[in-house]
């Protein structure tokens, strides 16, 4: 607009959603020197005593690091979390197995997801061109005029008018409601019959009751659980598991029968009389996977974070997706002059791809633990991965490498991956087919003295296969 002085008086941007992505995407306009208004429905999370989150720490890799690192809050929030160098793969016997996430130096960060949250909007809040607008619930909009209409708690009602409207409102977003409306606007939304409940692994005599390091894991194959350290020297533990499952379990003893079976190592750790209070403490909650397309409507509105593409958590990568989705917008602002125009459709173009690749990954890796991952499986591929990493490390770069590491675009990713399965697979078939026919023609041309061969007896299999499933 121009001012009577013909200055130019900087755009409005709306960011409606004050979670994670929607708190950094107000530092990312801000910076860009746009007038910026976050509107959230949830009172001031910093005033607040206890903050109702969907997890209670996150796991925080590349993707989500180079986003911060824009806004120049990575070392803040890296400071405040725990790097985890490798997995702890819990057996069912208890036997713990590492397995590194690569070479040295490269770990992840469990972080807390308020902290996280409240740092953030602690950080847009600095630029002055910023105003925060909590108890802000976003009700309707229009992409015509881009008239939002926001209730408060008491009852009121405010009328808002933006250049931009920045949809980051999370997995039931409002602000899509108005997508669904339209023409070849696609949706597609999937609950997984498995829901997630969080227990909390106490401090033993000051200390963490496990390798702090680590993010610990119990994969068995139906059931789930993963552990990841909080500062306060507790451990978050999350347990995945089919909600018909959930709902056999009605008493305490049947709780520590599940438990006894499935996670015994945990028991002493996080306490019976813990398990058989916490567990009833809130019902599992669910998880769902949404994907959109296209993310913009005109030079008007643009959704980001879950409200675009809620993924299954099986990845860790829904908060780092969301927080690259900033880091994208603003690559193709800064490409096209921030012409809202030209920029939309271009985010739309380039992301929506990559966010719908992530989202199948996740949601992959979910079919695949649940199928075949218990502790020897998980072990077996993670120790191969890293072994052909380790034999051809510029033509075998393990998958969670390419998306948990770098910045490699997601879909890029994928289809690399699924040209080194078939390079494996052809690989290990032609090595099978050669061990065969080299082992054959052996045999042929020098036949074993049959009395010398060892048969195993019974008594070596049942021992051989105890091993095995120890
Ligand atoms: C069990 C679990 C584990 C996870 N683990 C990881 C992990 O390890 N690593 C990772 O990267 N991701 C993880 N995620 C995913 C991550 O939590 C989400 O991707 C991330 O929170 C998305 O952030 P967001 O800001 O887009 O949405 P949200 O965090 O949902 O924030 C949306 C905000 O919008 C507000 N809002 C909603 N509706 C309105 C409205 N009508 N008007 C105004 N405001 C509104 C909400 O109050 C909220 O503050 C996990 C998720 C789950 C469920
Ligand atoms: C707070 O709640 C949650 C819930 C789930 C997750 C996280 C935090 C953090 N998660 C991460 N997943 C990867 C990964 O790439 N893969 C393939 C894995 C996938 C699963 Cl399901 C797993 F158990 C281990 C790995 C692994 O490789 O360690 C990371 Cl790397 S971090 C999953």
């Amino acid at each position: 607009m121009e001012e009577p002085t013909g200055r130019l008086t900087p755009k409005k941007v709306a960011v409606v959603g004050g979670g994670l992505v929607g708190a950094l995407n107000a530092c990312y306009f801000a910076k860009r020197g746009f007038d910026v208004e976050v509107f959230e429905t949830r009172e001031d999370i910093r005033q607040a005593k206890v903050v109702k989150g969907r997890s209670i720490n996150l796991a925080l890799s590349h993707r989500g690091r180079q986003a911060l690192k824009h806004v120049g809050m990575e070392d803040k929030i890296v400071s405040q979390g725990i790097p985890m160098h490798a997995r702890m793969i819990h057996s069912p016997s208890g036997k713990q197995s590492p397995i590194p996430y690569g070479k040295k130096g490269q770990f992840i960060l469990s972080v807390d997801r308020a902290n996280l949250n409240k740092e953030l909007l602690t950080e847009a809040e600095t630029y002055p061109n910023m105003k925060m607008n909590f108890d802000h619930k976003l009700k309707d909009w229009s992409p015509e005029t881009g008239l939002m209409t926001f209730t408060r708690l008491d009852g009121s009602h405010d009328q808002i008018q933006a250049d931009l409207i920045v949809g980051c409102d999370g997995a039931f977003s409002a602000i899509r409601k108005q997508f669904l409306r339209r023409s070849r606007f696609n949706y597609s939304q999937t609950y997984i019959p498995h829901g997630y409940m969080e227990l909390t692994m106490p401090p033993v005599n000051g200390e963490f009751a496990m390798k702090p390091n680590y993010l610990h894991i119990w994969p068995r194959n139906t059931f789930m659980m993963i552990a990841l350290p909080n500062l306060d020297k507790t451990f978050t533990c999350t347990l995945f598991m089919p909600f018909d499952e959930f709902e056999k379990i009605t008493t305490g003893d049947e709780v520590m029968e599940f438990f006894q079976e499935y996670f015994a190592d945990t028991i002493p750790l996080i306490g019976v009389d813990a398990l058989k209070r916490d567990y009833f403490r809130l019902p599992g909650l669910a998880m769902v996977s949404i994907k959109c397309s296209p993310y913009h409507i005109g030079d008007k509105c643009v959704l980001m974070g879950d409200a675009a593409h809620a993924v299954v958590p099986f990845y860790g990568q829904g908060m780092n997706a969301g927080f690259e989705d900033c880091i994208v917008f603003d690559e193709i602002m800064e490409q096209l002059n921030e012409d809202f125009s030209a920029v939309l459709p271009e985010y739309s173009r380039v992301r929506v791809p990559d966010d719908h690749a992530i989202a199948d990954l996740a949601m992959y890796n979910y079919i695949e633990m649940r199928a075949h991952v218990n502790s020897k499986w998980f072990l077996f591929r993670k120790h191969l991965d890293n072994f052909l990493h380790f034999l051809l490390p510029n033509t075998i770069v393990p998958l969670y490498t390419m998306v948990t590491f770098t910045r490699t675009r997601y879909h890029k990713a994928v289809d690399r991956w699924q040209w080194q399965d078939k390079v494996i697979n052809r690989g290990l078939l032609f090595g099978a087919t050669g061990a065969v026919l080299g082992g054959s023609y052996l045999l042929i041309k020098n036949p074993p003295d049959i009395n010398k061969l060892i048969i195993p007896t019974e008594k070596m299999w049942a021992r051989l296969m105890s091993l095995w499933t120890s």
